[in-house]
């Protein structure tokens, strides 16, 4: 049998997720490629769901456009489900997210979840969180000193931040107006502590780590099929 692509290992795990979500609730809803073939399966249920509270402009218009009723994040006080990518997911369901730059309002509709079901391509599964560059979202004004910072040293590791920029040079901005740093270098063994250490420092509106809110479950793409893992 020809070996499944990354990108149909993503559609894999998008449709799976189809069986935790409850028809007729409100659902939170991720960004990402990934995420894309959920929200595409979401429009092929039979049963439809109530809505959903989206993490991105992407997302919003993506759901819309299926006719998925969109609700901001104020109207609602809880979510029983919350599913998303991942940019790296370690063994106890922590992970390094924002490579689409999305990372504060997928921080900001997890907090309402109960559960948060992962779904990612098994290139994403790693030991220890760190290898993928880690985003964090900045204001504008703070970004050299968190550059600093970094190259100074976290917990001891160093890395070093860079500006992310669109093709054309500008700087990246995200859906809140903010810049993004990409961090290289990194060796996060402790996530909790990484979270808290990053995030207290001035001008970081949030870091792409997500220890505090990670997750419960993860369905994995591998090339035997969907593993589902589970965080205690
Ligand atoms: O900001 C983007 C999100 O955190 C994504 O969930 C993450 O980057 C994974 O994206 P993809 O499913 O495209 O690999």
């Amino acid at each position: 049998m020809a070996q499944l692509s990354q990108d149909q290992l993503k559609a894999e795990v998008g449709r799976a997720a189809i069986r935790y979500v409850t028809p007729g609730t409100i659902i939170g809803v991720g960004t990402g490629s990934t995420v894309a073939y959920f929200i595409e399966a979401l429009g092929e249920m039979p049963s439809p769901v109530a809505g959903a509270v989206s993490s991105s402009e992407r997302s919003t218009a993506a759901l819309r456009a299926l006719g998925i009723p969109v609700l901001d994040a104020n109207e609602v006080d809880h979510l029983d489900l919350y599913v998303d990518g991942a940019d790296e997911i370690d063994p106890n369901g922590c992970m390094i997210k924002g490579g689409g730059g999305a990372l504060t309002r997928e921080k900001i509709v997890s907090s309402l979840a109960e559960r948060f079901v992962c779904i990612a391509d098994a290139s994403k599964r790693v030991d220890v969180l760190g290898t993928f560059p880690l985003p964090v979202e900045v204001v504008p004004m703070a970004e050299a000193s968190v550059v600093r910072r970094f190259a100074a040293g976290v917990l001891g590791t160093s890395g070093t931040a860079v500006l992310r920029r669109n093709d054309d040079g500008t700087p990246y901005v995200t859906d809140n107006g903010q810049h993004i740093l990409d961090v290289r270098g990194l060796r996060i063994d402790d996530p909790l502590a990484m979270e808290s250490a990053v995030n207290d420092w001035p001008g970081v509106v949030t870091v792409g780590i997500f220890a505090r809110q990670r997750a419960s479950l993860c369905l994995l793409g591998t090339p035997d099929g969907v593993a589902t893992l589970t965080f205690g």
